[in-house]
């Protein structure tokens, strides 16, 4: 996908008018929805992102993957401010993140393990919740928040306490949570663990339209084939260090996703495992 201005892009119907991005605010297309440099972060003698820079173009869906402990969730806790560099930049839609973190909250939403959600409200109220602390009216939230239960098929679920759900309503309805804003950029580490097919290709659907309408999504992944499938854009990390970015097509390189980052990772081991873990 190429870099669009929100405001030349045909609504999508998969996506309300409603939570489109708003245009309203639109930066110089050139401007990336996120761009990190040199970014550090040790966690004591730990170095979990290592001098990594990542570019995300305004439009695009992007996906972040990389092995177990690459340092996915902590450069994406760091890019949305919820986790303080040690070091270098990062700016979403122009906005130094660390600098005017108020501005940059306000132009992301965020899904990741990492935020605690007040799970002892229902979930029509933690939607609720959210969009009244980006302040939004009333009318707008309560109308939003009616879309969003529908879109994630939690409109049952929508009375029901919040710490009662089932791991992938959880999920979901932290997306929703995440969108009640209409944010500029969505930042999704791994949004589909635990999430049942049938909403998953939902999901997929509204961050296709969400992506169509003007917004950027990241996405971290260990699945392959949905990255592949999915993403217009790939980075995979290692070691706290790009390996390869581009276009999903470029970095793939004319083999599958899956190939091409076991080729850059390595790690296979090729073995049957242990004798004793075979009974014939
Ligand atoms: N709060 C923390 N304290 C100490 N070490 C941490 C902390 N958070 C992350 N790490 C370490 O930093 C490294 C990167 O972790 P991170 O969670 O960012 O990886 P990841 O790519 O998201 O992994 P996964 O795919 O398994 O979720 C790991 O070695 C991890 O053990």
């Amino acid at each position: 996908m190429t870099d669009a201005a929100p405001d030349s892009v045909v609504p999508d119907p998969a996506v309300p008018e409603t939570l489109a991005p708003s245009p309203g605010s639109a930066p110089p297309i050139a401007v990336p929805a996120l761009e990190i440099r040199g970014l550090r972060k040790a966690f004591g003698a730990k170095v979990a992102v290592d001098g990594l820079d990542l570019t995300v173009p305004t439009g695009s869906f992007y996906g972040l993957v990389g092995p177990n402990g690459a340092g996915k969730t902590t450069t994406l806790s760091m890019a949305t401010g919820l986790l303080r560099p040690d070091a270098g930049t990062i700016h979403i839609l122009g906005t130094d993140v660390w600098r005017d973190t108020v501005k940059a909250k306000s132009l992301v939403g965020v899904l990741s393990d990492g935020i605690a959600l007040f799970d002892r409200l229902t979930g029509e109220q933690l939607i609720t919740y959210h969009g009244l602390l980006h302040g939004m009216d009333r009318e707008t939230v309560a109308q939003r928040t009616g879309e969003l239960l529908d879109l994630l098929d939690l409109r049952s679920a929508g009375g029901t306490l919040v710490v009662d759900y089932s791991a992938g309503m959880t999920k979901k309805i932290a997306l929703g949570a995440a969108l009640v804003h209409a944010p500029r950029l969505l930042v999704l580490d791994e949004p589909f663990e635990s999430v049942d097919p049938v909403s998953a290709a939902n999901i997929r659907d509204l961050l296709a339209g969400y992506v169509h309408g003007g917004g950027t999504v990241i996405v971290s992944s260990h699945s392959m084939d949905l990255v592949q499938r999915m993403c217009d854009h790939v980075a995979i990390i290692g070691s706290g260090r790009q390996l390869a970015a581009g276009t999903t097509d470029e970095v793939r390189a004319g083999s599958t996703l899956e190939d091409r980052f076991v080729e850059l990772v390595g790690g296979r081991h090729h073995s049957e495992g242990p004798s004793w873990l075979r009974t014939s």
